[in-house]
Parts: C-alpha cells; sequence; structure tokens
C-alpha cells in the first residue's frame, strides 16, 4: 500500500513541529506540503526548527491545495484561519485531521454538512491525548450520579481560545446525560464580574492561563459529604500524537465529520 501524504498547516506551531516528527518518523506517512504563514517557496529541511523533510512550504493555502497530491490535511492553526482551511481542503477533495480549538457551534454544523455532501471524512478533535478522552468519557459517567460539577482547564499563557475546546467537549458530554441545572446558590452574585467562570446549562467553566503550564484538566463534582475529581494533565505536546496518528489512519475509510477522538476508539 502507498504511504498516506500529509499537508500540515500550522508547521512552526507548537503542535505542528510535533506532528511533523511524528509524521518523520511514521514509515506510511510522508509530508506532501506545509501551509505556513512565512517561507513560502522554501522546503521544510531549510527551517532550522524543523525536521530534515523536503516537502514544499506554501503560503497560499489555495495554491497548495491545487498543486500539490495529498490524501489528508492536518491543521493545527487558529479557529479563523482552521475553519477555513478545513473548508477549503473538502473543496479540494482532502480530508481534514483538525487539532485546532475555538470552532463555534454553527462552523461546526457546516462542516458536518459540506462532508456529509462531499462523502469525505473530517476528524475534529479538540483533545487528541488519550488520557484526556477518558478523563472526559469518566466526567459523562460520573455527571449521571453527580449533577453538580465544575470544570477547571489550565493552559499555558499563549493560548489563544478560552475556554479550551476540551472543556467545551466535557461539558457537551455531561449535558447528555445530566437536566439542564443552575449551580451554587440560586441568590449568588458577583461582586467581580467572571467570578463564577462560564456559565454552560448552569455547570460553571473557569479558564487558567500561566506559563509553564501545558493542558490540564479537573472536572470537580459534589454531592453530599463528598466530592469527586477527575484529572488530566498533558506534561508535554507528545501526548496528542497517538491520535493524531490514529485519526490519520482512520480518516480514509471516513466519509462524515466525527466530532471527537472517542467516536474513534474501540
Ligand atoms: N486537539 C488537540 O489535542 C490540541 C489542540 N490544540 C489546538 O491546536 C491549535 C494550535 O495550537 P499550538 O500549536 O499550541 O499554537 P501555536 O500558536 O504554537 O501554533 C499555531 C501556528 O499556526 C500558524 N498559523 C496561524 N495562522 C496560519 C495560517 N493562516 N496559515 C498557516 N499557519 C498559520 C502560526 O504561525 C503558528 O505557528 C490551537 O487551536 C490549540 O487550541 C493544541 C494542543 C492539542
Ligand atoms: O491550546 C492548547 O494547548 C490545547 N488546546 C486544546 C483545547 O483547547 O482543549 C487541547 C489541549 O487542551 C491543549
Amino acid at each position: 500500500m502507498s504511504n498516506t501524504k500529509i499537508i500540515v498547516a500550522g508547521p512552526r506551531g507548537k503542535m505542528g513541529k510535533e506532528a511533523l516528527h511524528m509524521i518523520h518518523q511514521e514509515p506510511s506517512f510522508e509530508l506532501a506540503a506545509c501551509v505556513d504563514r512565512k517561507n513560502g517557496g522554501t522546503s521544510v529541511k531549510d527551517i532550522e526548527e524543523l525536521p530534515e523533510i523536503d516537502a514544499p512550504i506554501y503560503e497560499d493555502v489555495e495554491t497548495c491545495f491545487q498543486e500539490v497530491e495529498a490524501q489528508v490535511l492536518i491543521d493545527l492553526t487558529t479557529p479563523e484561519f482552521g475553519y477555513k482551511h478545513t473548508k477549503l481542503a473538502l473543496q479540494y477533495g482532502l480530508r481534514p485531521v483538525v487539532g485546532t480549538t475555538g470552532f463555534t457551534t454553527e462552523q461546526l454544523s457546516e462542516l458536518e454538512a459540506m462532508a456529509e455532501e462531499k462523502q469525505l471524512g473530517v476528524i475534529i478533535a479538540p483533545n487528541f491525548a488519550i488520557g484526556a478522552v477518558l478523563m472526559m468519557q469518566f466526567a459523562k459517567w460520573a455527571a449521571k450520579y453527580f449533577p453538580d460539577v465544575e470544570i477547571i482547564e489550565k493552559h499555558h499563557d499563549q493560548k489563544l481560545d478560552a475556554p479550551s475546546g476540551t472543556a467545551v467537549k466535557t461539558a457537551q458530554l455531561i449535558e447528555e446525560v445530566r437536566e439542564p441545572k443552575q449551580q451554587g446558590h440560586p441568590e449568588e452574585t458577583e461582586a467581580l464580574t467572571g467570578a463564577r467562570g462560564a456559565d454552560m446549562d448552569g455547570m460553571r467553566i473557569h479558564s487558567m492561563r500561566l506559563p509553564g503550564l501545558v493542558a490540564h484538566q479537573e472536572v470537580v463534582f459534589g454531592s453530599t459529604g463528598e466530592t469527586l475529581t477527575i484529572k488530566h494533565d498533558s506534561i508535554n505536546r507528545e501526548s496528542f500524537m497517538t491520535g493524531v496518528k490514529l485519526s490519520v489512519e482512520k480518516i480514509l475509510t471516513l466519509d462524515v465529520l466525527v466530532y471527537g477522538l472517542e467516536n474513534l476508539l474501540e
């Protein structure tokens, strides 16, 4: 079988670099090209911080999709460009594996409809770390018995979106099993705006941003006389590569949009 040819958008980013190393190490994957905000016309191997791979860099995404033969786009950029790249990839018959977070519900629905129309797989995974996927599943299970829950997510201070994609996905999974419930005292007030965090169906989400952090989340449940905390920590970005690799492998057999890595795990 021939190698899977992959285009990576955002190669010089924290996740992009890690993805290039993963592709370089995987014998059945081949880096076909990269889409970057600079370095157009050069090769990946010419960029000091990137692995020794001879693959062209494009600044214009559409030219890249027109000129390069590939099956998969891995997008690790920003919410604005990730969405544009995903749409365009589908128009050019590429299957997008999207790690970029911060898409709106409307954008997700639009991409879902587009994937169905084109009969092309799309994987949008708010978190590619297996431990984080398990943490979300355990939280969903616990929420059946503990409807009072607050989510605390902690990330590095370069993160653009808040709350994190993982926190939103966790709350969505919990919503599937929990009746909407306003938490805390019915008459509580905030002397400082935001003190109680973001409100999703009465659940509270708190976002912390500090240098030194990578990606961490605690889902804290409270009940009579007890609390339960489910916690996950990504201590480096290699933790996300198992899920990225699995997604690239599985996407070739998909013809719909899949939102969340849990849908690919047996
Ligand atoms: N799903 C998951 O498991 C994970 C998702 N993420 C998400 O992945 C995204 C990237 O995260 P990081 O690598 O930490 O961010 P980063 O800021 O280190 O990297 C983003 C890269 O995208 C590039 N970029 C921006 N606009 C571009 C464009 N139009 N064309 C090409 N490149 C462009 C930037 O130059 C930068 O190098 C974020 O949305 C983040 O939330 C991050 C970690 C894990
Ligand atoms: O920006 C990050 O770093 C991460 N983003 C994803 C998110 O928003 O949940 C996944 C992980 O938490 C790291």
